[in-house]
């Protein structure tokens, strides 16, 4: 640093940089936190296709007058001291992972839609001196609305820099023997604190608009492939269903609510559980835990089970680390 001339700005001795990044969540659990989060979200192209001269009209008109009141009601049932869940959960995984590298790597954390904010936390990172990145975007199953939009916000903010850090991207892991590995002790876990051993296994993921799987989209082939892989490996059936249907399109079926009702009409007992999602949220603690619940109750079901994500769990983490690592090879 001594050897700098007096007018060169200050240079941070360089480090490996590890992001984590998730979705993102409102600031609060109110109409108008609600609101911008979902202005954010919903404009983003990759995940709503139709074109912008004739989606926001709707947008603007119709969804954002509408429906944060009535999300808000959602996220006020599953909000917690510390904030949305989606967000603590998202902390915690990197705070553990910053424990477990120690100082001399950094772990940081951001979201897509929200804060912290793709490219204020690329910023900080940088200003720490890391000038190699790995970027993590949280989704097993590779999706043009999730993993697609992370990469293309990294790279929009990279390209308002001068000097670039070097960057790489943590790849789907779907069919990664870690993380089969880790949904089968996290699963075996849940199913050994019940009181009743569960008649079917449910593993439901977001859904998608069924068009994006006839335009090539590898959402659905994966979402199937981890269901087989940790079929196998638990030794017995795991049933799939796509929850969290948003619009008027067409999505990817069967639906989850659909199923919960036929199973509860049938008198079959259900573990459900969600292996698209890194961290608990609304569309698993609200959406599953408490409205599938109801939904399978109203029809007739009695027994009912949802099992956690891996969130920050010893599996979970562990799974992340053999990850970041193995892309790290050659960096660390
Ligand atoms: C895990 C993968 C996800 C995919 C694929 C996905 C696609 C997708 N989602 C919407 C619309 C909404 N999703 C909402 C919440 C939400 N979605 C995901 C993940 C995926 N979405 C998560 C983790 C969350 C929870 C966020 C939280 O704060 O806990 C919402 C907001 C809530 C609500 O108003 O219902 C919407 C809207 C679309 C349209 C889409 C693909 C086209
Ligand atoms: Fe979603
Ligand atoms: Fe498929």
């Amino acid at each position: 640093m001594s050897s700098l001339p007096p007018s060169h700005s200050p240079v941070a001795a360089p480090r490996v940089g590890v992001l984590l990044v998730n979705l993102g969540t409102p600031d609060a659990p109110d109409a108008p936190s609600v609101r911008k989060y979902l202005a954010e979200f919903l404009s983003d192209r990759r995940v709503v296709e139709i074109p912008p001269i004739l989606w926001q009209p709707i947008l603007r008109g119709i969804i954002l007058t509408t429906r944060p009141k009535k999300s808000a009601h959602a996220y006020q049932q599953v909000w917690t001291d510390a904030g949305s869940p989606l967000a603590v959960i998202t902390r915690a995984q990197a705070d553990t992972l910053q424990a477990t590298f120690g100082d001399d790597m950094m772990v940081a954390h951001a979201m897509r839609y929200g804060e912290p904010a793709i490219g204020k936390t690329l910023d900080t990172m940088i200003a720490a001196g890391c000038r190699r990145i790995l970027v993590a975007p949280l989704y097993p199953q590779y999706c043009g609305a999730t993993t697609a939009t992370v990469v293309d916000a990294v790279n929009a903010h990279l390209a308002t820099l001068r000097w670039q850090p070097a960057l790489r991207f943590v790849p789907p892991y779907h069919d990664d023997a870690a993380y089969i590995g880790a949904l089968k002790t996290s699963i075996e876990a849940g199913l050994a604190t019940l009181d009743f051993v569960p008649d079917v296994l449910l593993a439901s993921f977001h859904g998608m608009p069924e068009r994006t799987l006839h335009l090539g989209d590898p959402y659905h082939c994966q979402c199937r492939k981890t269901a087989r892989l940790l079929s196998e490996a638990l030794g017995r059936p795991v049933d799939v269903a796509f929850q969290s249907r948003f619009g008027r399109a067409k999505w990817l079926e069967p639906a989850t609510d659909a199923v919960l009702t036929d199973l509860g009409k049938a008198g079959q007992s259900v573990a459900i559980f969600a292996p698209g999602f890194a961290a608990d949220c609304l569309e698993t603690l609200e959406e599953l835990a408490i409205r599938g619940k109801e939904q399978f109750t109203i029809a007739g079901g009695t027994q009912f089970a949802y099992l956690p994500c891996l969130n920050d769990g010893a599996p979970g983490q562990k799974m992340l680390e053999t990850l970041i690592r193995r892309e790290l090879a050659g960096w660390l």
